[in-house]
């Protein structure tokens, strides 16, 4: 299987390169929607290059590989089966070895109807194989499994056993065992509707309950290692959100893993909205899928990717150039009282490597800010007429606005005047508000605008998208938030920019990337105020730097992270953009 695995061809889910701690030449991952892992599955199958039974039996093997990977404790070879599978275990006070050793490695697989269930038929297989102890249940009629999945549900009849799940069955509390590993098969990029038997997860939830008792935490005998097939069941594959019954009260349970183990490529659902809470940690599995390269011409733009790393090459600055060759960023300030935004935009602007960093404040505003800056520039700027004339300096290529620039006829005109003078320009905050109040501003937006909006500003600026995203979803897959911001960059005719732990970010042709600020990347500190506005100002950089609109927003966005993570808990807006010598030193620095 190894060997056969070896000769495939590798997918090309990894776009550049590699990544380790120092050396960063990656940036892109693949994230896909099921249907385009139907896709990419049918043409391989098509190709008669491997067969579904095949793949299914990849995947099993491939999710057997990940658990022991993760927990090396649990590994056991074929070999040691007919020993009874017995692992070996460390000696301690709390687990006294001649317990321990004694002890038989279980598996509870919950099978569900389709594929997905297929896949944990073979995960039983392989485990029972080991030696271990495997009980299997099915959600769903033996007699409706799809091909493969019946083709493997009879493989294991004929080692082990199958019970009907109906959804009111209690687990026997010997489950509740250190080495038990519990493995969810019941729902995975099929997931079309909510599950409708409330007690179909009442074995998950009785688990969820015992762990989190009192009684239990601490307990001699820890929980059971909860392992998800492809996806955590109950989360759309293709939005990362859960999907509910049209009729109340049915709040299901719902499976949350401690790992998700996924096949090809990771898919949208394991990092949009609630799928990395109910994922734990996702490894992705190589099935060998050929890459099918007409198929991928053809889609290209509708494959939604993740941002890991920047192109390290576009971040530094060549020897030889001088300030202008690195553009001037034209930050606006607010009024006297509330230039704090906008200063912090700027210096972000300076530190991400603008070559001259203009604030653009009103003349009250002028002593105050004068008082608080050094590096940065100051320009009088009394009104939308003085904007336009500072916009006749060509030099000036790039625009920051928004961050507390008042939401007055005067702050309307001077985002009207900035969008008119055509510059590459990223508008927040009061910004957004604006332009959500004013149909004649909001049709000025040109290509060269990035749009930040956060929730709130969204709403306002797209509420019917929005309502779509916010209202509960009945059926899968459901309307995501990648759906949302590809419609909205549509519509403005620019890239938009949500934010959020799951930061999307899509232009106008419908080419979309996330920035992940989850699982090992989880940067919670960035819910501190005044870190959007430097996150306007990590873009407005950029942007002068001449990275195109969807670059810079990708690029600052991944760095606005990186500098979060670099200064950790504590961490205040000021602090980001001092973080980014640091994170660019650890970039730039090759091995
Ligand atoms: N696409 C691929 O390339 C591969 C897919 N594989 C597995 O196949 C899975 C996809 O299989 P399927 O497309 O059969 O889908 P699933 O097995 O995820 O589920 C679909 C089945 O569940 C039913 N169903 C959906 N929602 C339900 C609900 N709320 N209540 C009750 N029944 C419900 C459907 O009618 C269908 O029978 C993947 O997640 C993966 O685990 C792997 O075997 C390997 C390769
Ligand atoms: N829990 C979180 N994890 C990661 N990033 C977050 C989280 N909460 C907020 N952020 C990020 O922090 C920034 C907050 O911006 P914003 O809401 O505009 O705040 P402010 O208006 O106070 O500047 C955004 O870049 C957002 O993506
Ligand atoms: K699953």
């Amino acid at each position: 299987m190894a060997d056969s695995r070896n000769t495939i061809k590798k997918t090309s889910k990894r776009l550049k390169g590699v990544r380790n701690e120092n050396f960063v030449a990656e940036f892109m991952t693949e994230l896909l929607s099921a249907a385009q892992m139907r896709a990419i599955e049918q043409a391989a199958i098509e190709s008669g290059e491997v067969t579904g039974l095949e793949l299914m039996e990849r995947a099993g093997q491939g999710v057997v590989e990940a658990i022991f990977a993760e927990w090396p404790e649990l590994a056991v070879s074929p070999a040691a089966g007919g020993e009874g599978g017995v692992a070996p275990r460390p000696a301690g006070p709390d687990s006294p070895q001649d317990i321990c050793e004694q002890k038989k490695l279980r598996a509870v697989v919950l099978c569900g109807p389709g594929n997905n269930g297929g896949d944990g038929f073979v995960v039983a297989r392989l485990l029972k194989e080991r030696g271990w102890e495997v009980e299997v249940f099915l959600y769903g009629d033996a007699g409706k499994l799809p091909p493969d999945a019946k083709a493997n549900y009879e493989r294991w009849l004929e080692m082990g056993e199958v019970t009907e799940y109906d959804g009111e069955f209690w687990m026997d509390p010997s489950i509740y065992r250190e080495d038990s590993v519990l493995v969810d098969a019941l729902f995975g990029t099929g997931l079309t509707r909510p599950v409708e038997n409330f007690n179909a997860f009442g074995w998950v939830t009785q688990l969820t309950e015992w762990r989190l008792s009192p009684e239990n935490r601490g307990a001699a005998y820890p929980a059971p290692r909860v392992v998800s097939v492809d996806m955590p069941s109950g989360v759309c594959a293709d939005s990362g959100r859960r999907l509910y019954s049209a009729d109340p009260p049915f709040d299901l349970e719902e499976i949350s893993a401690d790992l998700t183990v996924t096949f090809h490529s990771k898919k949208l659902g394991h990092v949009l909205a609630v799928g990395p809470y109910y994922s734990g940690k996702v490894v992705v599995q190589d099935i060998g899928l050929c890459e099918d390269h007409e198929w991928r011409k053809a889609n290209w733009k509708q494959i939604a990717k993740q941002f890991d790393a920047p192109f390290v090459g576009l971040l530094a600055k060549g020897y030889g150039g001088h300030k202008y060759s690195h553009g001037h960023a034209l930050i606006l300030s607010g009024r006297p009282g509330r230039t704090g935004a906008a200063r912090m935009a700027a210096r972000g602007a300076l530190r991400i490597g603008a070559g001259l960093v203009t604030l653009a404040v009103p003349p009250a505003a002028q002593a105050e800010v004068a008082a608080q800056v050094t590096a940065i520039m100051l320009r009088r700027v009394g009104d939308a007429t003085a904007l336009t004339k500072v916009l006749e300096d060509a030099r000036f290529n790039a625009i920051g606005l928004g961050p507390a620039l008042g939401l007055d006829a005067g702050a309307a005109a001077l985002v009207a005047a900035a969008l008119e003078a055509g510059r590459a320009s990223v508008l927040d905050a009061d910004a957004l508000t604006l332009l959500a109040q004013d149909a004649a501003l909001f049709s000025k937006l040109h290509e060269n605008c990035v749009l930040t909006p956060h929730a709130g500003e969204f709403r306002r600026l797209f509420p019917d998208i929005a309502a779509k995203l916010e209202t509960a979803p009945v059926q899968g897959p459901a309307y995501s938030k990648v759906d949302a911001v590809r419609e909205a960059a549509k519509r403005a005719g620019c890239v938009v920019l949500f934010k959020g732990p799951d930061t999307v970010i899509a232009a106008p042709d419908g080419r979309c990337s996330i920035n992940s600020a989850q699982y090992e990347r989880a940067a919670p500190w960035l819910a501190t105020a005044g870190s959007g506005d430097v996150l306007t100002g990590f873009i407005a950089g950029l942007l002068a730097r001449g990275f195109a609109p969807q670059s810079a927003a990708e690029t600052a966005a991944w760095l606005h992270v990186e500098c979060a993570l670099e200064f950790g808990p504590g961490l205040m807006a000021e602090d980001l953009s001092e973080q980014l010598p640091k994170v660019f030193r650890r970039l730039l620095s090759q091995p």
